[in-house]
């Protein structure tokens, strides 16, 4: 069975067109990137496990239920960084683990420049965030390094991803459950997402071409 999970609903549709449309300005791109990412978020975490918790209510008291794994966020920079703040709404209480990558402009192979991750203290379950599954290769990096890491469970949360990468973190990672907004056919030339939306990080930092 399929751990990929494309979510379907009107308001994720809605706000794809926003970001996939050139002409969107940075400052509704990066609204648009974080309200889909709040709705991606909730489907993320629709089978966190949970324990009973006992709450005194100004009338009784009542019994509820809370989440009982500790949670890490794990944005990869920069264009992860995009997608955290609506996480952290959902999950105040959940760590951001940040690791830093870039694609090598001719390979587009992932180049690692930033990862403070400690030897313990791993998180029972990370959520990978990241807007764009491209080729899979930093998703792979990634992955990989949270295994190392001894984290439990991994999810990923991308906004769009291609077919490609996500066949190859279904190949790879068969236990991994991703949850995308879309996913496009193919890839082109510069292994950029098509049709996609161009380069995520500079469309919400708004630094076109920065090199
Ligand atoms: O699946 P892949 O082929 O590895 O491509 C996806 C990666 O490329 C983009 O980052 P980029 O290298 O543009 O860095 P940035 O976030 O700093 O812009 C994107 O945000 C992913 O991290
Ligand atoms: O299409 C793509 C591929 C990689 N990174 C992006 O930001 N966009
Ligand atoms: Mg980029």
């Amino acid at each position: 069975m399929s751990l990929v999970h494309r979510v379907e609903h009107p308001l994720i549709e809605h706000h794809l067109c926003a970001i996939r449309d050139k002409t969107t300005r940075p400052g509704e791109f990066r609204s648009a990137v974080q309200r889909l990412s709040m709705i991606l978020g909730v489907y993320a975490t629709q089978d966190l496990p949970t324990k009973p918790r006992l709450v005194a209510t100004p009338i009784c008291d009542a019994t509820g239920k809370e989440i009982s794994v500790h949670v890490g966020i794990v944005p990869i920079l920069r264009a992860g960084l995009g997608m955290v703040d609506p996480i952290l709404e959902l999950l105040p209480e959940a760590a951001v683990w940040h690791l830093g990558l870039y694609r090598n402009e001719e390979t587009a192979e992932p180049v690692g420049y930033y990862d403070k991750l400690p030897l313990e203290n791993a998180p029972n379950v990370a959520l990978v965030v990241d807007p764009m599954l491209a080729t899979g290769g930093s998703i792979d990096l990634v992955i990989r390094r949270l295994q190392q890491w001894g984290v439990n469970e991994i999810r990923v949360m991308s906004l769009i991803a291609s077919q490609p990468g996500i066949d190859r973190v279904e190949r790879d990672f068969p236990d991994v459950k991703v949850y995308v907004a879309a996913i496009d056919p193919e890839l082109n030339d510069q292994s950029y997402i098509v049709p996609g939306l161009g380069d995520a990080g500079d469309r919400i930092f708004d630094t076109p071409q920065h090199g």
